[in-house]
């Protein structure tokens, strides 16, 4: 069996779990925030700080690496693990929601998706058989069936008609799947913002009994409101023992909003994007670092921090270096950023084993809304 869920309990002040994923690379404590490593890295970060960080799992792109460096020059070095030399897990995504994201000039059809390369223009193809063959050439412990995420808003015939396909993707991929051993296949429940379809994606999904279950189609734009109204209607339809991946989410309160309905994986770029541009995650909010009131400012991004990066460095500092543009100065954001939400994640798990994810949730809301926006 390639990853298997363990549940610990669950917390009895909310649905919230604690559990462990056991991999092929090492067990990872849930819930857990996975950092998006795109094109085989995850920006500006060695794997030894990432390790130093607590991070237990990455995630890596079919789409972008099948359009560079190739996934069979992956395959080559060894899968991504070798190539980027992570000997911890990965999860790969299928690519459908990048093509859609990124690529122009697509076309959609029951075979998969025609589109342009965003890089030179040049004509490609993925399908369910396409994005498995290169998940198992790049070889992560974890791999997502190859679908449609719907836009949103859409009309309910449209996304019943992509819920649908995905659903005859998701069969396509099991089929094309030749290392179920070695690399777990998870199913990606669709259906937009209609509970109904998203009653009828998880039942259909659940009955080809994946070792996993992503929630895709939301965090595309929808207010939080109605992705947890989503999530409560979704989540009970799927199996306690399999873990739950709720895919591209997300901000320090929708980690927390989200574990507290029973999620137990999330990914997001926004704490490596917004560092690049300064941007800073604490437990006072969202610090902007280039602001002038912080260029006499000697004391830490966050006083509650113990990270490489609040140990060692000043706001002033940190100021200076992303003002002028030297890489070191977002080395020291993504760093922290990476890390707050590593560390969010370790006192979810701890508040979840003491019953209390609640009371840590009001008193996290109350300190985190205090920061610029
Ligand atoms: C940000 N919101 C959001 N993201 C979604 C994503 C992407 C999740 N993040 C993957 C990483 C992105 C950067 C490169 C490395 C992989 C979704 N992916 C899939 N397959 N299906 C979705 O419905 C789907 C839905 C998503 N919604
Ligand atoms: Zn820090």
């Amino acid at each position: 069996m390639a990853v298997r869920y363990e549940l610990i309990k669950t917390c009895k002040q909310t649905g919230a779990r604690l559990g462990k994923l056991h991999t092929p690379h090492g067990t990872i404590d849930t819930p857990v925030f996975m950092p998006v490593g795109t094109q085989a890295t995850v920006k500006t970060m060695s794997p030894e700080e990432l390790k130093a960080m607590g991070a237990g799992i990455i995630l890596s792109n079919t789409y972008h690496l099948f359009l560079r460096p190739g996934h069979e020059i992956v395959r080559e070095a060894g899968g991504l693990h070798g190539f980027m030399n992570w000997d911890r897990a990965i999860l790969t995504d299928s690519g459908g929601f990048q093509v859609f994201s990124l690529s122009n000039l697509r076309k959609i059809t029951e075979e998969g998706v025609s589109f342009r390369s965003h890089l030179n223009g040049e004509k490609l193809f993925i399908g369910p058989e396409e994005a498995t063959q290169i998940q198992n050439a790049l070889g992560a412990d974890i791999f997502m069936a190859f679908d449609e995420c719907a836009p949103y808003p859409a009309e309910y015939d449209y996304v019943q008609k992509s819920m649908e396909r995905t659903t005859r993707w998701a069969e396509r991929c099991l089929k094309a799947h030749t290392r179920p051993n070695e690399q777990a296949l998870f199913g990606i429940v669709q259906g937009g913002m209609y509970h109904d379809l998203r009653a009828q994606s998880a039942k259909d999904l659940v009955s080809m009994d994946f070792p996993g279950y992503a929630i895709g189609g939301l965090s595309v734009g929808e207010p939080f409101s109605l992705m947890y109204e989503v999530l409560e209607s979704t989540v009970p339809l799927l199996p306690t023992n399999k873990p739950r991946y709720l895919m591209g989410v997300g901000s320090p309160d929708a980690l927390i909003d989200g574990a507290i309905r029973g999620i137990d994986m999330f990914d997001c770029v926004l704490p490596t994007r917004i560092a690049r541009n300064g941007t800073c995650m604490t437990s006072q909010g969202r610090l902007v670092i280039r602001n002038a009131k912080y260029a006499r400012d000697f004391t830490p991004l966050d006083p509650n921090c113990d990270c490489y990066t609040c140990k060692n460095y000043t706001r002033a500092y940190i100021r200076h270096l992303v003002k002028s543009e030297e890489t070191f100065g977002i080395r020291l954001t993504t760093y922290h950023n990476l890390h707050f939400l590593v560390k969010l994640m370790e006192n979810v798990r701890q508040a979840i084993a003491e019953d209390r994810l609640q009371d840590f949730r009001d008193q996290f809301f109350a300190q985190y809304g205090l920061g610029e926006d």
